[in-house]
């Protein structure tokens, strides 16, 4: 039997509304304090005993069946012969995806990703030099499904920027690979596979073993124990955002049919129990048929129980007084995905700020924003679209600034850096510019 998906209901005008909603939609700052434990213990381990003990969590929490770390490596071979062996369709749709992924990427660079410099009227230089990450690590992850789609996203803008070792970590529980996720790796160009995942393979990656190469930075989603483990290894490495269980917002004018907006809700309820799915609307009406078309749809959902779980425990349908109300609280919430099912869509879209990617109309499913759209679909999560932009070629690339001063600069900027030096009594400083045009 199927259970029911009851997501919470709520209205703005209702005096509880404030305390049900910091209680059960507002991002907190609260961590698990379990999952936290777990992972601190599992990086120390990683950290001391290297692939011994990354072996030995990949046994126990996704039962490969491994006798040695090497063992998880996947051969270049292994990849292009998961890719040959894809059914024609399957092949074509990786493909056009991959192709669409690599042109937004492209265009992303060409707008803020490449290098640029000035000269001044006296010939001083004044720049940034982009240069790409030597070798990054991108996180696949596997636990509950399978998501080459996550491979283009991660490799694809990596291998835009021009970084030129990218190590994928991605795991695979019971020991089962996915046909489509090694031939994903081979079409996006990755260097190197390894069969592994949560803690113990971001471990690897930001710390290094004898068989995992150390790398400069980690990105990619993944679930709670990935998360707070790319959250304890920053600093060591780089890390792009914490991108966590998925996120769906919906505004609703009540234009757009309520089966596809519940379809909608389910799209990222079915990835994990703790994704989020959130409707607002001005129609009380219509919030009541998006409830009806869940109870009508979801028996036939194969992944209805975790659909059932997700909405009943973190899904929430809420009637605003206006769609301006309906935007406010898209703001606080500030989703990962945001979508504006209305028929005037560009009429809402400047009042919203906060979101890792805005899909707008009714045409415009997230589902195709997570496959082939071409914008990336790792996206900040949990409130953190506040502050965080989405997976771009921007995070495998860093800037360096660029100064060459001529001889007329010194003696235009030599005076300035000096008096300033002096003021903070700083005599080398000072002295260290005098003598470029005082001698
Ligand atoms: N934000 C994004 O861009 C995006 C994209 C795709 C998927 N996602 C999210 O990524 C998540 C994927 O989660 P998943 O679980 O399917 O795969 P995952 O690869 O993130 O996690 C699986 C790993 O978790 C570890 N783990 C599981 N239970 C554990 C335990 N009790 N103790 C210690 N470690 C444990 C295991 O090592 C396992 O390898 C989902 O929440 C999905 O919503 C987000
Ligand atoms: N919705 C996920 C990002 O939050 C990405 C994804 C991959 N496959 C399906 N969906
Ligand atoms: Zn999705």
């Amino acid at each position: 039997m199927t259970p029911a998906a009851r997501p919470l209901r709520l209205s703005t005008a209702d005096a509880g509304f404030e305390a049900a909603f910091q209680a059960r939609l507002h991002w907190s700052e609260e961590t698990d304090a379990g999952v936290e434990q777990t992972v601190a213990g599992i990086l120390a381990d990683v950290k001391r005993r290297g692939d011994d003990a990354v072996l030995e969590y990949s046994n126990r929490f996704d039962a490969v069946g491994a006798a040695s770390l090497g063992e998880l490596e996947l051969p270049a071979s292994e990849l292009q012969a998961a890719f040959a062996a894809l059914p024609a369709p399957q092949r074509s749709a990786l493909e056009q995806a991959a192709a669409r992924v690599r042109r937004y990427h492209e265009a992303q660079k060409k707008a803020s990703g490449e290098s640029w410099s000035y000269r001044e009227a006296d010939g001083t230089l004044l720049g940034q030099k982009v240069t790409p990450l030597d070798r990054v690590g991108i996180y696949v992850p596997g636990g509950k499904a399978a998501y080459p789609s996550s491979v283009l996203m991660n490799a694809i803008p990596a291998q835009v920027a021009g970084v030129p070792e990218i190590i994928m970590v991605v795991p695979t529980p019971r020991g089962e690979k996915n046909l489509l996720v090694l031939a994903a790796a081979h079409l996006a160009g990755v260097t190197r596979v390894f069969r592994i995942g949560g803690a113990q393979a971001v471990g690897a990656l930001a710390y290094g073993t004898a068989t995992v190469p150390r790398v400069d930075k980690i990105t990619g989603p993944g679930n709670a124990y990935v998360a707070s483990a790319k959250r304890r290894v920053f600093g060591q490495v780089g890390i792009d955002m914490i991108a966590g269980p998925s996120e769906i917002l919906v505004l609703a004018d009540g234009s757009t049919p309520p089966d596809w907006v519940a379809m909608d809700l389910f799209s990222q309820a079915e990835h994990d129990e703790l994704a989020q799915s959130i409707l607002l609307c001005p129609d009380v009406g219509y919030i009541g048929r998006v409830q009806a078309e869940i109870d009508r749809l979801l028996p036939a959902m194969p992944r209805a129980q975790i659909i059932a779980k997700s909405l009943s425990g973190r899904g929430a349908l809420i009637h605003t007084r206006s769609m301006e109300e309906a935007c406010e609280i898209s703001n606080r919430i500030a989703p990962e995905h945001l979508e504006i099912a209305s028929s005037e869509p560009s009429r809402w879209e400047p009042l919203l700020r906060h979101a890792g990617a805005i899909f707008l109309g009714s045409f415009t499913s997230e589902s195709l924003g997570d496959y082939c759209a071409g914008p990336n679909h790792v996206l900040p999560t949990s409130g953190t679209a506040r502050f965080s932009s989405p997976l771009g070629v921007y995070d495998f690339q860093k800037r360096s600034s660029l100064i060459e001063v001529s001889e007329a600069g010194a003696r235009s900027l030599g005076p300035i850096a000096a008096e300033l030096a002096y003021g903070e009594g700083l005599q080398a400083h000072a002295r260290a510019a005098e003598m470029r045009y005082k001698g």
